[in-house]
């Protein structure tokens, strides 16, 4: 009989009475393994056990939690070559991306180990005399968590690392399609010592247990990644719930890469190809988005094509691989529609956008790029999330700047050039929480914020010391001498 991977529910691995199938969308026969489908109950199990573990771990030391996610950490670490095989198999990115991102897993843990340490407050004198003031910062409570499927271990590890850090206890609810790495994670932390209860696992469909997490009373805050329309709504129940919820929102992007004319041209295409279709260009830090100054234009677009030609689509775990299939033939069906639709705006498909056939069945799509696109169309206000991209044609730096900016999202804004004047100029003035310079707007370091404005993101920013924001409250204390 098939092994069914279990929730974690207050430290037991409990069963459920469903599961569902974990498939490897490079080969559609190969099933990664069976899933527990969580339930309403289950869920409500683990909120109540998150709560019953709260005040003990709210008040541990700094150096106990310390020590779990620094052997979490070590653990991810040492076997990050099988972590990053699983991610492969049932995600589709590479193997050599798979293993990056279980290494980031690992790397994130080590840094949250060490915000243990870091917890701090302040002491001022009030404005009365003989009153002291002591701000501090309290964990948030019961942090429930919703979690997409295109980064199935490093989004996981960056929400729960800090949550534990900072003293909170968790509900976690992984992307349906790929469960696989979450639960690794979580069994990873389980071994390293948590106590029962600190840390909960419920897989299952967003429909039902991600809905009962956001409805629980319990539930003090939600962070979530994922799609926007998705966020919007888990905005709405969480200022609905009553107490209303603390939320962090991260979803999608349009991101620019604008290439000046004065661009080193290797650099520029580097940048654009690798930001806009490796992991299958399923980021919303892809660089969707290629605005790109008339000077340089036409050599950039055969530079861009030459350096395609090269690139291979292939089975996720095949050495040699450079980008692997899509997740599933839902988002398939969504990039095909996506090209359609470019081509029916009047864009010039300048290559590839064609399914590929490979030895074992899977969702193998060439990367498609347009040219002679405009920033009005759909291709270049709607998020695809495959490895789908088109060029926009721009006459000057201050137009490319316009055009970058003239989007709902705000996650990641590049800009390719050797003008000082320029780069330094983007920087202050691209409408964006994270801008690059020579680099494609996808691929971030862990011990930074993470984060964007206007329609990409909402509320506090995830990682680096930044996280504290959201995984804390400030107590203002006043004691009379
Ligand atoms: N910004 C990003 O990083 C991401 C953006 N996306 C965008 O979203 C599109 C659709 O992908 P999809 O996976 O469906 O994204 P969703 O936003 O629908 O899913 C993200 C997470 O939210 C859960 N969820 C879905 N509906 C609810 C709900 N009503 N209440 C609570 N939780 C819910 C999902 O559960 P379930 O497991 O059932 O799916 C999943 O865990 C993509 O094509 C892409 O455009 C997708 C992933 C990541
Ligand atoms: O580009 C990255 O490194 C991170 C992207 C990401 O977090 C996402 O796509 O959800």
């Amino acid at each position: 009989m098939t092994e069914i991977f279990k929730n974690l529910i207050a430290g037991e691995w409990a069963a459920s009475g469903n599961a569902s199938r974990n498939i490897n969308p490079s080969n559609t026969n190969d099933v990664v393994g069976e899933y527990a489908q969580g339930s309403v109950d289950q869920l409500n199990d683990a909120v109540a056990a998150a709560k019953a573990a709260f005040p003990a771990w709210s008040r541990s030391s700094p150096q106990e939690r310390y020590e779990i996610l620094k052997k979490a950490s070590d653990e991810i670490l040492a076997r990050k070559e099988e972590l990053g095989k699983l991610l492969s198999r049932e995600e589709g990115k590479t193997l050599a991306e798979g293993i990056g991102e279980a290494g980031r897993a690992g790397q994130v843990m080590a840094f949250f180990a060490g915000e243990a340490l870091r917890l701090s407050g302040e002491m001022l004198p009030s404005v009365r005399p003989g009153v002291g003031v002591e701000i501090t910062r309290e964990p948030v409570g019961i942090v429930g968590m919703i979690t997409p499927w295109n980064f199935p271990i490093a989004i996981p590890a960056w929400k729960i690392a800090p949550a534990l850090a900072h003293g909170n206890c968790v509900v976690i609810k992984p992307a349906d399609l790929v469960p696989g790495s979450a639960w690794a994670l979580v069994d990873i932390l389980q071994r390293a010592g948590l106590p029962k209860g600190v840390l909960n696992l419920v897989m299952g469909r967003g429909s039902v247990v991600g809905q009962a997490l956001l409805q629980h009373k319990d539930v003090h805050a939600i962070s979530f990644t994922g799609s926007v329309a998705t966020g919007r709504k888990i905005a709405e129940a969480c200022i609905a719930s009553s107490p209303m919820k603390k939320v962090q929102l991260e979803m999608g992007g349009k991101n620019p890469l604008v290439v000046l004319d004065d661009a080193d041209l290797k650099t520029a295409v580097e940048a654009a190809v690798t930001g806009a279709f490796f992991s299958t260009g399923q980021r919303c830090t892809a660089s969707s988005r290629l605005i790109v100054q008339a000077g340089i234009h036409d050599r950039f677009v055969e530079a861009c094509i030459e350096r395609l030609k090269g690139v291979v689509v292939d089975d996720a775990l095949k050495s040699g691989t450079h980008i692997g299939p899509v997740v599933d033939q839902s988002q398939l069906d969504q990039d095909l529609k996506y090209i359609q639709i470019a081509k029916d705006e009047g864009g010039k498909l300048a290559f590839g956008g064609e399914l590929l056939k490979r030895e074992t069945p899977g969702f193998y799509l060439q990367p498609a790029l347009f040219t002679e696109t405009t920033n009005s169309m759909r291709i270049s206000r709607e998020e695809v999330f495959g490895p789908v991209a088109n060029i926009i044609r721009v006459k000057d730096y201050e137009e490319a700047l316009a055009v970058a900016n003239d989007t709902e999202f705000g996650l990641s804004s590049g800009i390719c050039t050797t003008s000082l004047k320029h780069a330094t100029h983007f920087k202050r003035n691209a409408e964006a929480g994270m801008v690059m310079v020579n680099l494609a707007t996808a691929g971030v370091d862990y011990h930074v914020p993470f984060g964007g404005r206007k329609g990409s993101s909402y509320g506090p920013r995830e990682q680096g010391a930044y996280a504290k924001e959201f995984y804390t409250t400030v107590k203002t204390a006043y004691t009379l001498a």
